[in-house]
């Protein structure tokens, strides 16, 4: 039997930085992120409805999406995330249980589904057991304005477009609080690792 194990957290929280730490220990990982960055390069169905429903203001030169400017319009305008949600969301929920179900069938000890979104979009059930990154509000900010060299207001629009961390820590099987360092949140993972035992 697979575990599936559904990783979520909020934008800048510590979700890549728990899968590469997975990862190391073996654990297949399905990354919504890179999906659906898959799923939007020219060609792709996903691709021509964001051409159409956006406008060509939002691709490069040489055609392919402009990442900062699509974020900086989805981020500020609820409808147009919306929007965005719906051209894209359906092909990343196909090609992670695609993925999944391969790991399955591969006979897998547990496979790690990384997705931001786990609750706003209603994906719990896509797994077994849910794990939450935590960090409060202010490392957040902080965090994700060091990452990626936004100003606040930038940080904090990104960070309002998604269910706050406290109510995730509700609906979340378990919590890593990920405010101290990298080592304590390790020591954190493998104490629920070892709860779930998928781990010595
Ligand atoms: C808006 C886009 C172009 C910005 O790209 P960019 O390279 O700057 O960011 P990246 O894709 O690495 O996402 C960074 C983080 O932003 C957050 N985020 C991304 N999209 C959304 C969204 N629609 N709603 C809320 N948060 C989001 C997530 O926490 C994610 O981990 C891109 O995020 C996108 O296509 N989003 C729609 C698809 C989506 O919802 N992806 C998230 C997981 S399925
Ligand atoms: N425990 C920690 N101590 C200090 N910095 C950390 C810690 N964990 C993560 N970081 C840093 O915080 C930032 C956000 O972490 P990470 O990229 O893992 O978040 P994420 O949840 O995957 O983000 P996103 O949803 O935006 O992809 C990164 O710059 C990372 O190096």
């Amino acid at each position: 039997m697979t575990l599936v194990i559904g990783l979520t957290g909020g934008i800048a929280s510590g979700k890549s930085t728990v899968s590469s730490l997975l990862k190391e220990l073996g654990f297949p990982i399905v990354d919504a992120d890179v999906i659906a960055k898959e799923a939007v390069d020219q060609g792709k169905p996903a691709y021509s409805r964001i051409a159409e429903v956006f406008g060509h203001r939002v691709l490069q030169d040489d055609g392919a999406i402009d990442r900062a400017k699509l974020g900086s319009e989805i981020f500020a305008d609820p409808e147009k995330r919306k929007m965005l949600n719906e051209i894209v969301h359906p092909e990343v929920r196909k090609e992670m249980i695609r993925q999944r179900d391969e790991y399955i069938q591969q006979g897998s000890k547990a496979v790690i589904l990384d997705i931001p979104l786990l609750f706003e979009s209603r994906l719990a059930h896509f797994a077994d057991k849910s794990l939450l990154v935590y960090v409060t509000p202010e490392t957040q900010l902080e965090r994700l304005m060091k990452r990626n060299g936004y100003a606040q207001k930038e940080a904090q629009q990104r960070i309002d477009s998604q269910m706050p961390l406290d109510e995730k820590k509700l609906l979340a099987d378990e919590v890593l609080d990920n405010n101290g360092t990298r080592e304590e949140t390790e020591v954190q993972l493998l104490g629920i690792l070892r709860k779930w035992k998928i781990s010595e």
